[in-house]
C-alpha cells in the first residue's frame, strides 16, 4: 500500500508543490486542508501530515499527531520555546521530523556551521547571519537563520540562549559585543530564501552563503521526509536524520 499523505496548509506556496510532490514520489495524496479544514479528519485519514502553515497551528497539529498515533513532518518555522516544548512533548509518542530547511545544501551548511563554530573563537571571530526572503514572509529572523545560530553556539559548547542573540540593530547601539551571534533579516520581492553565515576577525572574514532558486527543493524535501518518518519509531528528528547526515 502506498503511503497516505496529508497536507496541512494546502492552498500555499508549499502546499501547492507538495501536492504534486506526493504524487511525483509514487505516494498517495490523502487530503488537504487550509485554516477552516478539519485537521482532526485529516490526521485520521493519513500515514503522515506535511505541515507548512504558521506556528501555532504546528503546535496544534504536533498535539493531533499524537493523539490519531500519526507522523508529522513540520516545516512551519517562528515556533516560540513555549511551542518547541509542545512538539518535543508530542515526539514522545509518534515520529516528528522538525527541518528548519528542507533543502540538502541547508543541512551541509548546519553541520558546518557547527564546524566553524568550534574552530572560530568568539574572543576572535564575530559570527553574524544575513538572510533574505520574499516579502510574505511574516517571521524574522528566519527559522533556518535560527537554526545555524544554534548550530554555531552548539559548535562553541553553548546553547544560543546563552551565548545570545544581536538582532534588529538601529541607532545608537554601542560597540559589539564579544560572543552574542549577531542576526540581519532583509525581505522584498519574491526571494526564495538565501542564508550567509560569516565570520569577520579583525584580519580576516570567512563567509559562506546558501542559495534556493525554487522552493520546490523544499517540498521534495518533505515529502523524502515523509517517506521516511513513517518507518521510524516515536522520537524528535530532523532532516539531517532523513538525509543520513547525523
Ligand atoms: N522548513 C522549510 O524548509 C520551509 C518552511 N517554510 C515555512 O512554512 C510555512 C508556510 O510557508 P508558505 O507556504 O510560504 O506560506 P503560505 O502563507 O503561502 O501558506 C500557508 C498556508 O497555511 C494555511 N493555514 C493557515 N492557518 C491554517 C490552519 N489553522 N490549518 C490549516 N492550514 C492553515 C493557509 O491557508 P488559507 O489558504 O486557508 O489561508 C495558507 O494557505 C511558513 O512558516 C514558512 O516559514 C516555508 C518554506 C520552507
Ligand atoms: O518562509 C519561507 O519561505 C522559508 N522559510 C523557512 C525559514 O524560515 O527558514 C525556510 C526557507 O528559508 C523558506
Amino acid at each position: 500500500m502506498t503511503l497516505r499523505i496529508g497536507i496541512a496548509g494546502i492552498s500555499g506556496r508549499m502546499g501547492r508543490l507538495l501536492q504534486e510532490e506526493v504524487a511525483a514520489a509514487g505516494g498517495t495524496l490523502s487530503g488537504g486542508i487550509g485554516r477552516d479544514g478539519d485537521a482532526a479528519a485529516l490526521f485520521a485519514g493519513s500515514d503522515a501530515v506535511i505541515d507548512f502553515t504558521n506556528a501555532s497551528t504546528a503546535e496544534r497539529h504536533a498535539g493531533l499527531a499524537a493523539e490519531h498515533g500519526k507522523a508529522l513532518i513540520l516545516g512551519s518555522s517562528g515556533l516560540s520555546a513555549a511551542q518547541e516544548t509542545a512538539v518535543m512533548a508530542a515526539a514522545k509518542h509518534v515520529p516528528i521530523v522538525y527541518a528548519a530547511n528542507f533543502a540538502p545544501g541547508v543541512n551541509l551548511l548546519f553541520a558546518l556551521a557547527e564546524r566553524m563554530g568550534a574552530a572560530l573563537p568568539p574572543e576572535q571571530y564575530d559570527a553574524e547571519i544575513v538572510e533574505m526572503h520574499h516579502r510574505q514572509k511574516v517571521d524574522a529572523p528566519s527559522g533556518t537563520a535560527i537554526g545555524l545560530g544554534r548550530a554555531v553556539a552548539r559548535g562553541r559548547g553553548r546553547t544560543l540562549e546563552e551565548v545570545g542573540m544581536e538582532s534588529g540593530r538601529d541607532g545608537h547601539t554601542g560597540a559589539r559585543a564579544t560572543g552574542p551571534i549577531g542576526f540581519a533579516a532583509l525581505r522584498g520581492g519574491q526571494v526564495v530564501g538565501e542564508h550567509t553565515l560569516l565570520f569577520a576577525a579583525g584580519s580576516e572574514q570567512i563567509a559562506l552563503t546558501h542559495r534556493s532558486f525554487d522552493r520546490r527543493v523544499y517540498a521534495t524535501g518533505a515529502v523524502r521526509a515523509a517517506q521516511w518518518a513513517a518507518g521510524q519509531p516515536a522520537g524528535l528528528y530532523d532532516m539531517k536524520h532523513v538525509l543520513g547526515m547525523g
